[in-house]
């Protein structure tokens, strides 16, 4: 185990689930109304608002955008009171807009904080990622392998036949060429349509069967899966990918030299850090807001690297 970090300890844990719980209320209102512009800004604003109740010196790293292009919580943005432990901020208060415009599963408010430094301060481009749940020996999935040596490795080390794996993907055409690599090593392939965060975290979830997570997502929501993963104690891998040399030149803004680097979970998410989300919509990682006569319920999981400690909180809000 880690040692447990000051400064960390300073922010409580707990807070960050208010945080999380006020922006998923708010983008509550929206859910299949369409509209994902409203939802999503409804989200941010709710977000900011609780994030600068709170006794810190924090610094959004991974936000909504650069400051040009967003208005609130975006790169660098300065949050919560100014006074009191520097904690850098990985924030999407509404991960899986459409999912939330299309009341589909797993949209979530989410956040991620670590002590200064702590997290990669990953560019807006794609990851290409793979994950696995705890228990595996270390360094069991590595991108530099085929899916096909991934899938094995995991089966074996599952005692498990490849056909009994089963593999979330992205549903991208993107993905055409891996998704039939799958299939012809035999494993099941769970597509979904949006929301790799709730993917990712889903194999640290035996409910959810899903051993593996494959393929090329966002990278801000690489770094907060993996901050999640960091503290169940899954395994995670992600590589930048860059289409053009605009998305290049954003890499070296954010002081990002090595472009073809692995990174591992530590080199994601370093030290202590603490995972947030509350549901917006149902899903398997955590059921969405429910409103009714006077009302309003939530649920929550905050989960902190340090001690391993996942904690599920249902929240219980007079209208
Ligand atoms: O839709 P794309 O361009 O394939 O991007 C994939 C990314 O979009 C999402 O599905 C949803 O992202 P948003 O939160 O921006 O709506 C992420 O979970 C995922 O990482
Ligand atoms: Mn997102």
């Amino acid at each position: 185990m880690q040692p447990v970090s000051n400064t960390l300890d300073r922010v409580l844990v707990l807070e960050m689930v208010r945080v999380t719980e006020a922006a998923a209320i708010a983008a509550s209102t929206l859910v299949g109304r369409g509209d994902e512009k409203a939802a999503d800004a409804a989200a941010v604003e709710a977000m900011r608002a609780a994030l600068n109740e709170l006794y810190m010196d924090g610094t959004v790293v991974i936000g909504e955008g650069e400051r040009d292009e967003a208005p609130m919580l975006f790169i660098g943005e300065k949050v919560g009171l100014g006074k009191g432990p520097e904690i850098d901020i990985a924030l999407d208060p509404l991960e899986g807009t459409t999912i939330c415009a299309t009341a589909g599963p797993n949209s979530l408010a989410v956040l991620a904080i670590a002590e200064k430094g702590g997290l990669l301060n990953a560019p807006d481009v794609y990851m290409d990622k793979i994950a696995c749940g705890p228990g595996y020996p270390a360094g069991i999935i590595d991108l530099d392998k085929s899916p096909t040596e991934n899938v094995k490795a995991v089966a074996k080390a599952k005692g498990v036949d490849p056909h009994d794996i089963i593999v979330c993907v992205l549903n991208r055409p993107r993905h055409e060429a891996m998704i039939a690599e799958l299939r012809a090593v035999g494993c099941g392939v769970m597509l979904i349509g949006d929301g790799d965060v709730a993917g990712v975290i889903a194999t640290s979830d035996p409910d959810t069967t899903i051993d593996l997570y494959m393929g090329q997502g966002g990278a801000p929501e690489g770094v907060l899966a993996a901050a999640a993963l960091r503290c169940t104690g899954g395994q995670f891998k992600g590589r930048l990918v860059f289409r053009n040399d605009d998305e290049r030149a954003r890499a070296a803004k954010w002081g990002v030299t090595d472009l073809d680097k692995q990174y591992d979970l530590t080199e994601l998410a370093r030290g202590d850090c603490i995972f947030a989300a509350t549901g917006v919509t149902d899903g398997s990682l955590l059921a969405g807001v429910k409103r009714m006569p006077g009302k309003m319920t939530t649920e929550s999981v905050v989960m902190r690297a340090s001690s391993g400690t996942v904690r599920w909180v249902k929240g219980e809000h007079r209208l």
